[in-house]
């Protein structure tokens, strides 16, 4: 398939040795200094970008009417309004806040933990994400996400980005940053007499490259607005 790399940054020269390796081909790279030429020729197009050029870039791949997978952090306030320009155009979209297959499982290992410690009284949740220095966005999409599926299984209602105050029905979550670090995130539950920790740690960033390929295979062809778990098939 034809590529269109939407940020070429650390994400997108790695998505670029996967896809070719693959047997696909990138006709675009875009970063702030071009424009969006070619990006009509494209089967596909891969947006791994910053949060401020993200609206931009999957507009430009929806109104040019190419399947867009995005996978830059940090702009989900615009989430509804690109659904609704992908639906509108009748496009395709898929975002992830993490492409990787562990991040996938630990997603459903998650919920699977919140939903029996739920059923408990006595423990207290905490998330912690360490990323590299160069990270925009705190706390990670993956972290937003983690405690999403925790609010959608339990008591707590909200998150908070430590320092700040927490309140007995909010998640505190910890952004550490630490030079090169690809990506690590856990949950922990302490009570009185224990705890109980979950941890997904990236080793490099080839499994979330491997990901957004996979992804981006599968979206050519189908029409609308998706996420990881369709290409997965996990948690159905
Ligand atoms: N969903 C996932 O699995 C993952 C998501 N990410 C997210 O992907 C994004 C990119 O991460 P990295 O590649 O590590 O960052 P990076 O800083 O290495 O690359 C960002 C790229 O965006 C480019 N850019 C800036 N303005 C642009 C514009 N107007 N149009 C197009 N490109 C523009 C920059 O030139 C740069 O090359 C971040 O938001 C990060 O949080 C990162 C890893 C995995
Ligand atoms: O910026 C990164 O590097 C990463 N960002 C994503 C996030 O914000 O969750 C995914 C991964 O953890 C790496």
């Amino acid at each position: 398939m034809k590529i269109a790399l939407l940020g070429y940054g650390k994400m997108g020269q790695e998505i670029e040795k996967i896809a070719t390796a693959r047997g696909h081909e990138v006709i675009l790279r875009k970063t702030e200094n071009n424009n969006f030429d070619g990006l009509k020729n494209a089967d596909v197009a891969i947006d791994f970008s910053v949060p401020t050029a993200a609206i931009t870039n999957i507009s430009a791949a929806i109104n040019d009417n190419v399947p867009v997978v995005s996978g830059t952090t940090g702009w989900l306030d615009d989430y509804g309004a690109i659904t609704e320009l992908c639906q509108n155009k009748n496009g395709a979209f898929l975002y992830a806040s993490n492409f990787s297959l562990g991040v996938n499982i630990f997603f459903e290992l998650n919920k699977k933990l919140a939903q029996l410690i739920n059923q408990t009284d006595g423990y207290r949740v905490e998330v912690e994400e360490i990323h590299h220095t160069q990270k925009l966005d705190a706390p990670s999409g993956t972290a937003i996400t983690l405690t999403q599926d925790i609010i959608a299984n339990t008591h707590y209602n909200n998150w908070v980005l430590m320092p700040d105050e927490v309140t007995e029905n909010d998640i505190p979550i910890t952004a550490k940053r630490i030079e090169k670090a690809p990506g690590t995130h856990s949950i922990t539950y302490t009570s009185e007499v224990d705890k109980i920790s979950i941890e997904h740690e990236a080793f490099s960033r080839q499994g979330f490259a491997l990901g957004a390929v996979i992804a981006a295979e599968w979206l050519i062809g189908k029409k609308g607005v998706f996420s990881m778990k369709d290409v997965l098939g996990l948690g159905n």
